[in-house]
C-alpha cells in the first residue's frame, strides 16, 4: 500500500469524552426546526420534528421529494445545526456543542452512506476503508484487518485491490458501506443508499447493508423512496409538513 495521506490539522486519537453508550437513544430529535433564507423569504423545511432511534434499531425515513429527508439527515449527521430544537446523539446534546467536538463525534461515532459513493478514485477498495480508520487514530495493521473483514462480509474479498473505477456500481456502493462501518459507528445515516442502482443490484446491496448493520448491532436511519425497502426495516417514519409522523 502506498503511504497514506492524513490531512494536517485533523485531531487524532480517542476523544477525551465519549457519548454515553448506555443512553436510551442512539439518536433523538426534540422539536427541531430548520429554515433557510431565500432572499426576503424564509423556507421552513422542518418545524417541530421529533424522532427517537434506539440502539440497534433500523428506521426507514420516507416522504415525498422535497419533504426534507436529506436536511434531516444533515442535522442528525452534525453537518448542519438546527435553527432551533435539540439534536442528541448517543445521549450528547450536540445543538450547542463546539465545532471541534461535533467533528470528532461525527468522525468517530457516525457512519454515512450516500446515493453516490464518493470513494477516493485513486485508492483501492481496501485503502478507501483503511484511510478513515487511520484518520481516527487506528494503526494501519488493525485498520487493514478490519477493512478486509468488512469487505469480505460484503462479498468483496476478490475486489479489495481494485480501484473504484474498476468496480461495478453495486460493488462501489458496498465499498462505501464498508467505509461507513469501518470506525464502528454507533449510528449509521444513509441517504437513498441504493437510489443510484438498478432494481436487482439495489436489492442485493440493500440486503448486504441490512445484514451488516444488524451484524454490527448498529442503529440506522435510512432515507428511501422505495416502500419495499422501507417495509424491511424495523420501523418506518414519514416526513410530512415539517414533522415526523408514524403511520
Ligand atoms: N442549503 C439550502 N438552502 C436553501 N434551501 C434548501 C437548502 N437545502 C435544502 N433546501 C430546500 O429544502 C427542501 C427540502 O430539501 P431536501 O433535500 O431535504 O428534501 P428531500 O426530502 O431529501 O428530497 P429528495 O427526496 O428529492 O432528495 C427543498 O425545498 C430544498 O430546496
Amino acid at each position: 500500500m502506498p503511504p497514506l495521506f492524513i490531512p494536517r490539522g485533523v485531531p487524532r486519537g480517542p476523544i477525551p469524552w465519549r457519548p454515553c453508550v448506555m443512553s436510551e437513544f442512539a439518536l433523538r430529535l426534540e422539536d427541531v426546526r430548520r429554515e433557510f433564507s431565500q432572499g426576503r423569504e424564509t423556507l421552513v423545511v422542518l418545524d417541530g420534528a421529533d424522532l427517537s432511534v434506539r440502539p440497534g434499531e433500523i428506521v426507514a425515513l420516507v416522504g415525498p421529494s422535497g419533504a426534507g429527508k436529506s436536511t434531516l439527515l444533515h442535522l442528525c449527521g452534525l453537518l448542519e445545526r438546527p435553527s432551533s430544537g435539540r439534536v442528541i446523539v448517543g445521549g450528547v446534546d450536540c445543538s450547542t456543542l463546539a465545532d471541534d467536538r461535533r467533528t470528532r463525534l461525527r468522525r468517530e461515532h457516525l457512519g454515512f452512506v450516500y446515493q453516490y459513493h464518493h470513494l477516493l478514485p485513486e485508492f483501492s477498495a481496501l485503502e478507501n476503508v483503511v484511510i478513515p480508520q487511520m484518520i481516527a487514530g487506528v494503526r494501519r495493521k488493525a485498520a487493514a484487518e478490519r477493512a478486509l473483514s468488512l469487505l469480505g462480509a460484503l462479498g468483496l474479498a476478490e475486489r479489495v485491490a481494485h480501484r473504484p473505477g474498476q468496480l461495478s456500481g453495486g460493488e462501489q456502493q458496498r465499498v462505501a458501506i464498508a467505509r461507513a462501518l469501518a470506525n464502528r459507528p454507533a449510528l449509521l445515516l444513509a441517504d437513498e443508499p441504493t437510489g443510484n442502482l438498478d432494481p436487482h443490484t439495489a436489492e442485493r446491496v440493500f440486503a448486504a447493508l441490512l445484514e451488516r448493520v444488524r451484524g454490527e448491532g448498529l442503529a440506522a436511519l435510512v432515507a428511501t423512496h422505495n416502500p419495499d425497502l422501507a417495509r424491511r426495516m424495523d420501523r418506518c417514519v414519514t416526513l410530512r409538513e415539517g414533522k415526523i409522523v408514524t403511520l
